[in-house]
């Protein structure tokens, strides 16, 4: 149900039961103390600034915003206030130099309570079981660990070029479950390739939508109006209600379901070493509940961020790759010199590929999977949502110039001394950064270089036989994806594919 006709039923089935009085006290508080706030659009008289901020995390609209009233703009809408922050330098001052601060997350009734996100690291506030789950997820995805597990990336990348080589056409699929099984196989210690009726593709399916749906800025009544939580089930208009019951139930099997697997296999002795195993052998007969429920968060936080964010990046690689062919046939001229052509690229290879790195890094910054980052503030407005502008700090014209222009050289040549790595930012900032940051760079390097080593991403044809130039579009969700595009996914050569046969047989 669109969210006009949820505002219209509550509007008639409970807000008539609202006093004057409560309206007048709502109006009051848009209008006094508006001055001591940075500048912002005008708010209108119970809705604040609903009509300035659009459904979903799009940056871009908050950019032009910001052209009118300055890099740091203020928004007020019933119940939650927004302060976002469009230049890199106000963000490093508030999320890395006062961390202490600005490291909370902002409250999301929806997601937070009714679908009862509250326990993942994602929404966690910023407290002792945060930390707890942050220590926990660096012990995988640190350096040394990082490299420690190299093989099992390498492994599952010649996986993937395979199924691109079998069935190219579902190349978004593959890059999914990808990134699945390489992540199920890290924190679980369970196989996803080449299992056809593996349950873990779809459990993340079900977990990005939850994750992106439930916490979209403006999606929700009840994130403005939390009263509106007490209304029974049944009542009309309260969709949310049953919608929220139902993620509760898939949170619950996406959290548990894994971790039961894998004590199983320990009873069964077939248990491989990965980050819930060795965990539960480290703590031994002294596991308690809580550090049991500590480790199933940790590691469903990593199941999650570990599958939706590096799919789309890799996803919007092979689009760029698909529309900026010079670039493609670059990156393809410094593997053949540094790779060649009778062995599939390896990690040790990583530090010779400096193109292939800098498209990296231009496709993090032409568009970053996270456009706005959102954490929250205990100063004044208390509980304020302080959100980065990420896509805002791409298109800083003194960092790159003609920031519309998708050019890898921009980090090689004389302007590399401004062009600031954006991966310093599109992970995000301070305390609640990233984790998987180390673990991303490894697994982005190989799967590309190596999709790149072995294939062409060539143009698909229409009817008339012309090239079809795919655009760069993408979906609003807190991690945005690639909307759908076609590409052919070619051999470069019998060579590169026998190489790849010869991995996976
Ligand atoms: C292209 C890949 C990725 C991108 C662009 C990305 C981006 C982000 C961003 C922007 C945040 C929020 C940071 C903030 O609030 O300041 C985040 C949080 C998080 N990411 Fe990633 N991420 C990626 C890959 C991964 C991987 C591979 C893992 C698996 C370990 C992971 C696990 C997490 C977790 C657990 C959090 C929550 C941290 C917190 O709330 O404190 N991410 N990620």
């Amino acid at each position: 149900m669109s969210q006009l006709n949820q505002l219209l039923w509550l509007t008639l089935g409970v807000t008539g039961a609202s006093s004057a009085i409560g309206l007048i006290s709502l109006y009051t508080l848009f209008t006094k103390g508006r001055k001591r706030y940075p500048p912002g659009p005008p708010q209108y008289p119970f809705v604040g600034n609903y009509p300035h901020m659009p459904v979903g995390w799009t940056g871009k609209h908050y950019a032009e915003v910001a052209k009118i009233y300055g890099p740091i703009v203020y928004f007020r809408v019933p119940g939650r206030q927004f302060i976002v922050l469009n230049e890199l330098e106000d963000a490093v001052a508030l999320f890395e130099k006062r961390g202490n601060l600005y490291s909370d997350r902002p409250h999301m009734h929806m997601a937070h309570e009714l679908a009862n996100r509250k326990v993942t690291i994602l929404f966690t506030p910023y407290n002792e079981r945060y930390k707890q789950y942050k220590r926990l997820t660096m012990s995988v995805t640190n350096m040394r660990a990082t490299i420690a597990r190299w093989p099992v990336i390498t492994a599952e990348v010649h996986q993937v070029l395979a199924r691109l080589l079998e069935s190219p056409e579902d190349f978004r699929e593959h890059i999914f479950r990808h990134a699945v099984a390489v992540t199920v196989k890290l924190v679980y210690g369970d196989t996803v390739s080449g299992v056809q009726d593996s349950p873990y593709p779809q459990w993340s399916k079900n977990m990005a939508y939850l994750t992106n749906t439930s916490s979209k800025p403006g999606r929700w009544l009840v994130d403005s109006f939390r009263w509106l939580a007490y209304i029974p089930d049944w009542f009309p208009g309260a969709e949310f209600k049953r919608v929220a019951k139902k993620w509760r139930a898939d949170l619950d099997v996406f959290t548990s379901e894994p971790l039961r697997r894998a004590k199983k296999r320990m009873q069964d002795g077939t248990a491989q070493s990965c980050f819930v195993v060795d965990q539960l052998e480290e703590a031994g007969a002294s596991l308690t509940p809580e550090r049991e429920d500590h480790i199933k968060y940790a590691a469903a936080g990593m199941y999650s961020g570990g599958v939706d964010s590096p799919s789309s990046f890799i996803t919007i690689l092979l689009l760029c790759m698909t529309r900026f062919q010079d670039v493609q046939r670059k990156a393809h001229e410094e593997l053949d010199r540094v790779v060649g052509n009778d062995r599939l690229p390896r990690m040790e290879d990583a530090p010779q590929l400096r193109y292939i790195e800098s498209i990296i890094k231009e496709v993090h910054r032409i568009h970053p999977v996270v456009n706005l980052i959102p954490h929250a503030t205990y100063t004044i407005p208390a509980g304020a949502s302080i959100v980065a502008n990420i896509w805002a700090f791409t298109r800083n014209e003194a960092m790159y110039p003609e920031p519309e222009r998708f050019d890898p050289d921009r980090f090689l040549d004389e302007r590399a001394e401004n062009a600031v790595d954006p991966r310093q930012y599109t992970f995000g900032l301070g305390r609640r950064r990233c984790p998987g940051t180390v673990l991303t760079d490894a697994f982005v390097m190989l799967t590309v270089a190596s999709i790149l080593s072995v294939f062409n991403i060539e143009r698909a044809h229409d009817e008339d036989g012309k090239e079809i130039i795919p655009d760069l579009k993408f979906d609003d969700g807190l991690t945005s994806h690639a909307q759908p595009f076609q590409c052919c996914i070619v051999p470069r050569s019998e060579a590169a594919a026998a190489l790849v046969q010869q991995k996976t047989e």
